[in-house]
């Protein structure tokens, strides 16, 4: 077998740049470049963190892989094949393929809308909710450790987990390979992150996927990638194995991310500080 015919995903020389209003008085467009040449591959079954603090562009490479987007330049291609050179109708059909779980299970799940309602609406879409229908939804729920009783219920009944547990079984619904888990346990409390992340686990073997998960702290990661890729100010600055990562970062960033001492303010006694370079000092 041609060792690149696993590679669920590759993304090859991606950027986007927004363009907004210039500063005050200011009549010149300003120009963000949020991704600049961003490139890496993903094998199927294997998870790839995409780590970086805020504001590094990693949700803008999740929402150009799904198309949320239209990036600049560069590609992306699903099973070798380019998105952005897809028909309307093609796209729609391999955006099934891959499917994203977003941050804030408060903000992404439509609160008028019953648990069954949002699981299957996927399912109507695409034209894929005929009869049975709720039997899938109920598989999906269980699959995801929910019980059948919780499809009637809304959105604002369910904890936090459970409500991400709701997001997982939406974005499992159309039977993807690749989810693109943007921050998917950031809101969660810290035992229960470990759950989800637990959960994801097993789907991924269960269901054999793909996971691109993108978190803003490397503890997150840890325990579910098999590479990791560190983005910094749009670019990847680093990108290994999960153990040469934490056991011998090559990037001064990275080791910067590795490292937290406490915060000297006792107000905040028990949380953790980053110490980050500046961005020139971050440069190799
Ligand atoms: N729609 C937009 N219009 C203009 N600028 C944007 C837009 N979306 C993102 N940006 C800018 O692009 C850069 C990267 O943002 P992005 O949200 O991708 O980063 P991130 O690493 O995912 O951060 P966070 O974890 O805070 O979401 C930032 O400078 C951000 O302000």
């Amino acid at each position: 077998m041609n060792p690149s015919d696993d590679v669920v995903l590759r993304v090859s020389g991606l950027v986007k740049d927004f363009h907004g209003a210039g500063g005050l008085g200011r009549r010149e467009a300003r120009t963000t470049r949020a991704v600049d040449d961003v490139s890496f591959e993903i094998r199927e079954g294997r998870t790839l963190g995409l780590v970086g603090e805020s504001g590094s562009g990693k949700s803008t490479v999740a929402r150009c892989i799904v198309r949320l987007l239209r990036p600049t330049a560069g590609t992306v291609e699903f099973r070798g094949r380019d998105l952005a050179a897809l028909s309307k109708r093609h796209l729609r059909h391999a955006r099934q393929d891959l499917q994203m779980v977003f941050q804030d299970p408060y903000a992404s799940l439509d609160p008028r809308l019953t648990v069954n309602e949002i699981i299957a609406e996927p399912l109507r879409i695409h034209g894929r909710y005929r009869r049975g229908g709720t039997e899938r939804v109920r598989e999906l729920l269980d699959m995801v450790g929910l019980k059948p009783e919780h499809a009637n219920r809304y959105p604002h009944e369910f904890s936090g987990g459970q409500r991400q547990r709701v997001g997982i079984a939406r974005a499992l619904a159309l039977e993807p390979q690749l989810l693109v888990l943007d921050e998917p346990v950031s809101a969660l409390d810290v035992s229960i992150q470990a759950q989800v992340i637990n959960l994801l686990r097993e789907l991924q073997e269960r269901l054999d996927l793909t996971y691109l998960f993108i978190a803003h702290d490397l503890d997150v990661v840890r325990h579910i990638s098999d590479d990791i890729a560190v983005m910094r100010g749009g670019r990847i600055v680093e990108a290994a194995d999960r153990k040469q990562i934490f056991d011998q970062p090559q990037h001064r960033y990275t080791q910067a991310l590795l490292s937290a001492v406490p915060i000297k303010d006792p107000s905040q006694r028990g949380t953790k500080q980053r110490i980050l370079p500046d961005e020139e000092d971050a440069d190799r």
